[in-house]
């Protein structure tokens, strides 16, 4: 407001005392803030001692914490806030404060540590795994993928952060996630927000992990086509959308898929349960078999995350 002064600086006058007014709200707000954020606490440590009575923990190895960690809920919350944001900060800063926010209140619930492929020549995971994870947590970095995974199989992580399948990979990660339920699976795909200033803005990943999947409303599946025999790629497209299934990508041979495991990414949720997963199978023949081997909420898009104008 301008004030008599006639300077509207702030330096003095009305215009001054215009400021410790909204100072005084600033601080009225944040105490509301600050005393919510340590009520969100309370109800945290409330559910993951809901959480530890159906499922006792066993000891402080971080693969406890994959009775606490729910990424389904944890986007659901995500996608809701941002649906409903409103006004200057953006909606990738609303975002980055609820992951520190959630992640912190994961460690509340019991151990939890991450494991994240980082070779000193390409660290972009570390940064990708921190904006999800948040600054506190236990970051075990690892130059090799099979590393990083071995430490989810092995208990000394809860999860892991490992590159996006890519295609002509010679011995993928996702090949150790086949043959039993007891393995770890896929359970969530980073950067679920905006990348920022990431040092790779470009690097996807998929984080692997212990915790039952969950469905949200947009879910994408990973499965593995297990062939004694080659299968054409279009059999196998072809055997996905015979059951409602549309294909987003298919690891394998350019027209032949080879003979041993293949990857196909579907729209929609599919877990170790389904009965989709046997009926591909069967109208495939030869012997086939189809795994789940997990699952992701689709991350925000650039729409979701789009702010109104900054008006400056
Ligand atoms: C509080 C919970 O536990 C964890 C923390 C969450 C949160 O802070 O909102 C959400 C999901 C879980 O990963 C929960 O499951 O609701």
């Amino acid at each position: 407001m301008q004030g008599p002064n006639g300077t509207g600086d702030g330096s003095g006058g009305n215009s001054g005392d215009e400021l410790v007014r909204l100072r005084h709200k600033i601080d009225a707000i944040d105490s509301q803030l600050h005393d919510l954020l340590m009520q969100r606490t309370e109800l945290a440590v409330a559910v993951g001692a809901a959480k530890a009575a159906k499922q006792p923990l066993t000891g402080d190895s971080p693969a406890e914490g994959a009775k606490f960690i729910r990424p389904a809920r944890e986007a659901k919350i995500l996608r809701r806030l941002t649906a409903r944001h409103q006004g200057k900060l953006p909606k990738s800063v609303v975002v980055r404060m609820w992951r520190e926010m959630i992640s912190a209140l994961l460690q509340v619930e019991g151990p939890f540590a991450v494991a994240v492929y980082a070779p000193a020549s390409q660290p972009g995971f570390w940064d990708v795994a921190r904006d999800h994870y948040g600054s506190r947590v236990k970051l075990l970095t690892f130059s090799r993928v099979d590393r990083a995974l071995s430490a989810v199989m092995d208990g000394s992580a809860t999860v892991a952060v490992l590159p996006f399948p890519r295609e002509d990979e010679t011995g993928p990660w996702w090949r150790r996630l086949v043959g039993s339920a007891q393995l770890p699976h896929v359970i969530a795909r980073l950067p679920f927000g905006d990348p920022g200033n990431q040092r790779n803005p470009d690097l996807q990943a998929l984080v692997v992990g212990r915790t039952p999947t969950e469905p949200t409303d947009r879910d994408h599946s990973l499965l593995v086509l297990e062939t004694a025999e080659p299968v054409s790629r279009s059999t196998f497209r072809q055997a996905l959308a015979g059951v409602g299934l549309t294909t987003s990508f298919i690891h394998g041979g350019r027209d032949q898929l080879e003979a041993d495991l293949n990857l196909a990414e579907v729209a929609g949720y599919i877990d170790g349960h389904d009965p989709r997963l046997g009926l591909v199978a069967s109208a495939l023949g030869k012997g086939a078999r189809l795994h789940s081997i997990g699952s992701y909420a689709e991350p925000l898009t650039k729409e979701e995350l789009a702010d109104e104008p900054s008006g400056h």
